[in-house]
């Protein structure tokens, strides 16, 4: 899992300007090691054009041999036998999820060290971190908190494989490694960029020159 989650994209349609095969497929040849599809918030797809962009990245990152995640959605993340999903504190409980997704990749957001004991208490694969740096992306983010969360957990023992969220890119990824984290997940820092290809290269090298 730790692997995994090194250079962690997530995407929806929503989040780029470009086709959103085309960046994906640019993110997976710049070598992002995971992917979660965050169809969400203004302008995101839903129902059958929800499930059918899922279904077509879903393919593309098998190819690639990259687990796909799905963000939320447990019941699409069944109904396409993805890898595995991530919840935050407002969704479905992490114990529920479990139930249901037998024993698929499951990710929590957690905001605090009772949020994280409660994740792995719960089951929970790996724990998101965030937000690190102020982000636009989540409008209903929490507020910044820079690397002292991460810090703070490791500190408190807690071991579980953990990633930093939260306006990630090439520049501050260090400093989120070098706090504890397992590795960093990005949406703009790629989804956005010029060349993804360039960008997801570019994160997976400052990533591996800290480990
Ligand atoms: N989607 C996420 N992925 C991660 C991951 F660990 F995968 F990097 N961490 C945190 C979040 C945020 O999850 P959540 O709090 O439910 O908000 P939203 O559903 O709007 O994303
Ligand atoms: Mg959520």
């Amino acid at each position: 899992m730790r692997q995994l989650l090194k250079v962690y994209f997530i995407m929806g349609s929503n989040n780029c300007k470009k086709d959103p095969l085309k960046v994906i497929t640019e993110a997976l040849d710049g070598g992002i090691t995971l992917f979660q599809f965050r169809e969400k918030g203004k302008d995101a797809l839903t129902g059958a054009k929800k499930y059918a962009l899922a279904k077509e990245i879903q393919s593309i990152c098998k190819k690639y041999n990259v687990p796909f995640i799905v963000n939320d959605d447990v019941d699409l993340a069944i109904a396409l036998d993805a890898d595995g999903v991530h919840i935050g504190q407002e969704d479905e409980s992490a114990e529920r999820v479990r139930e249901k997704i037998g024993d698929k990749i499951l990710g929590v957001s957690v905001h605090n060290l009772e949020e994280a004991r409660k994740a792995i208490a719960q089951g929970a694969d790996y724990v998101g971190v965030g937000p690190i740096f102020p982000t636009k992306t989540k409008e209903d983010a929490k507020e910044v908190q820079g690397t002292s969360l991460i810090l703070s957990l490791r500190k408190n023992g807690i071991q579980i494989p953990m990633v930093g969220i939260g306006g990630i890119n090439t520049e501050n990824a260090r400093e989120v490694i070098k706090a504890g984290a397992d590795g960093v997940s990005v949406i703009t820092a790629i989804s956005l960029a010029p060349s993804p290809f360039e960008s997801a290269k570019q994160l997976v090298m400052t990533v591996n020159e800290c480990l």
